[in-house]
């Protein structure tokens, strides 16, 4: 990556083939349509450009590098000149990047139908048909094969980074950019984001344990699934809800009977294959191409009869600025953090909810854990049960907590009530329903602080109308029949007393499936001294 400069480039004269040509590092050199995005990353915005000295068409991602920390940016220089270096038909080539006025510009093949989500959204919404299917697979599998054996792993195949140019040439895009670009924090890998959500993502990754390049054929697997299916399973799901699926479920497998296309036994079979909860058990991506599914595939032009023939041009496209989530793991405090924002690009208001799983045993951690990573989470933590509310009974009305009124898909219900000197008791009913781990919310606005008098009551609401796909709520309730620390941080003490929560996240709009989870916790509740009964600064939950 090079700073830009106005100077001109220095052209370099190889006489290689026109992609090997040098690209400038100055801006002025591209002529960019900021009309007409081409599309939207989660933290970049892409445009068609032409590259002057070469009056070549090419596409120019810009990533605002103001939102993002040193580190990270020194994490991209380096990945976008490995990326430069990849030299394989299914893996986009970067032809240069440079930094101009602080926006990251890389610079990359113009691919005219875009990516096969976009395809798939304007054309194709429920999916494509089996060839096509088979044909795109192949040729992503292909560059996986090779990022693989260069000892690389891709950490972000999905359909939105499959794509696919004018003659059904298909490139993995994105290598190694997106996830670079949101590593947080310290590079010794403390810390880690991911924007999106984690439909894509291998349980070991979600599980924060190690893992490898079979990371990539789980999500090669959700892929394939997404493009039968024009969705990635569990996409409508909020991203701690994919999590607790993706977890405690068997893995995603492609449902034969509801598709609009009519798929073979072996599609689905290489999808299982791919999806196998236990990496080792994945295949690699040399040995997938072998599977008897890729015998379906068709050369690349046949693409371009059965898919892009009738497409709108890219530019013409209406592109939909996504609201994406960035997700960080912060090793240490075993936590996901789910951040939504309106806007990434600019300095929007951001909500985050952190979800605390525990070990890969799913054990609910001691005390002594939770001490440990008390200052590696934020304010406020439980543990809970994953119930599915079908499964478990509701233990009494006192927990059952009369709450929100909107429909809810996730509650998170404390249970039973608390016993602080037995801090594990609380064991799953059922087993196979349950899944164990703690629960952390962060909240950095004010929140409403309710008393009543013998039950004193918090409820916070996420009220943000910017928050369009996802809302979520709770209250906690404190019973007197328990001990717990609840203090108000005007140096006055209230009601002690175990306590209930219910986080009630909105669903989007046609979700409708319900769970609970359950825990137990003491409460501490710090508010704004001034007006201890309207702002809470913030909220505390411990074991
Ligand atoms: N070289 C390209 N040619 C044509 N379209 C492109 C090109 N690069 C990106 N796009 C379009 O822009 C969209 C956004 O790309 P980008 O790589 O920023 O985001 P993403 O991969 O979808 O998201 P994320 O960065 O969150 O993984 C793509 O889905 C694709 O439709």
């Amino acid at each position: 990556m090079e700073k830009s400069t106005s100077q001109g480039p220095k052209r370099n004269l190889s006489t290689g083939s026109i992609d090997d040509q040098y690209y400038s590092s100055a801006v002025e050199d591209y002529d960019i349509n900021r009309n007409n995005p081409i599309g939207y990353g989660a933290s970049a915005i892409v445009y068609s450009a032409i590259y002057k000295p070469l009056n070549k068409k090419v596409a120019v991602k810009m990533i605002n590098l103001d939102f993002f920390e040193r580190n990270q940016i020194d994490e991209v220089r380096r990945e976008t000149q490995l990326m430069s270096l990849s030299k394989h038909p299914n893996v986009l080539r970067v032809y240069g990047s440079f930094v101009n006025e602080s926006i990251l510009y890389i610079v990359t093949p113009y691919m005219s139908a875009g990516s096969c989500s976009d395809i798939m959204k304007t054309s194709f919404p429920d999916g494509f048909e089996e060839a096509v299917i088979a044909t795109i697979l192949k040729q992503a599998l292909q560059g996986l094969d090779y990022l693989h054996k260069a000892g690389h792993i891709h950490r972000d195949v999905k359909a939105g980074n499959l794509l696919v140019d004018e003659d059904g040439t298909v490139s993995l895009a994105d290598f190694g950019v997106s996830s670079s670009l949101t590593e947080n924090g310290d590079r010794r890998g403390f810390r880690r984001t991911f924007v999106g959500t984690p439909c894509w993502m291998a349980p070991e990754v979600m599980k924060h344990a190690d893992y490898d390049y079979k990371a990539d054929i789980w999500s090669f697997g959700i892929t394939s699934i997404e493009l039968a299916t024009g969705n990635a399973p569990f996409a409508k799901y909020s991203p701690i809800k994919v999590i607790m699926v993706t977890l405690s479920n068997d893995p995603p497998t492609l449902d034969r009977d509801s598709t609009k296309h009519k798929y073979s036994r072996v599609f689905k079979e290489m999808i299982d294959q791919s999806l196998q909860k236990d990496p080792s058990k994945r295949l690699t991506a040399e040995k997938l191409l072998n599977h008897q599914f890729f015998k379906f595939a068709k050369k690349k032009d046949y693409l371009v009869t059965k898919i892009l023939q009738n497409l709108l041009p890219l530019e013409q496209r209406p592109h939909k600025r996504v609201q994406q989530k960035p997700i960080t793991y912060t090793k240490g405090g075993d936590t996901w953090d789910f951040q939504e924002t309106d806007d990434i690009t600019s300095n929007s208001e951001i909500r985050s909810v952190t979800f605390n799983m525990t070990s890969d045993t799913g054990e609910l951690p001691t005390s002594e854990e939770d001490s440990n990573t008390a200052t590696n989470v934020p304010p406020k933590k439980s543990r809970f049960l994953f119930v599915d509310q079908a499964t478990i009974p509701e233990p009494g009305t006192q927990l059952t907590l009369s709450g929100p009124t909107t429909p809810s898909d996730t509650s998170l219900t404390q249970y039973p009530p608390h016993s602080p000197t037995s801090p594990n008791e609380e064991q799953p009913q059922q087993s196979q329903a349950i899944i164990k781990g703690r629960f952390s919310v962060t909240e950095s606005d004010a929140t409403q602080l309710e008393h009543e008098s013998h039950r004193p009551s918090l409820e916070r609401e996420q009220s943000n109308e910017n928050l369009t796909d996802k809302k979520s709520r709770f209250e906690v309730h404190q019973t007197t029949t328990h001990p717990a620390a609840a203090t108000v941080n005007n140096d006055s003490k209230e009601d002690a007393g175990s306590a209930d929560i219910m986080t009630t996240e909105k669903p989007t709009s046609d979700e409708k499936s319900t769970s609970t989870k359950k825990g137990r916790f003491q409460v501490q509740t710090k508010a704004n001294s001034s007006t201890p009964s309207s702002g809470i600064k913030h909220v505390e939950l411990r074991l």
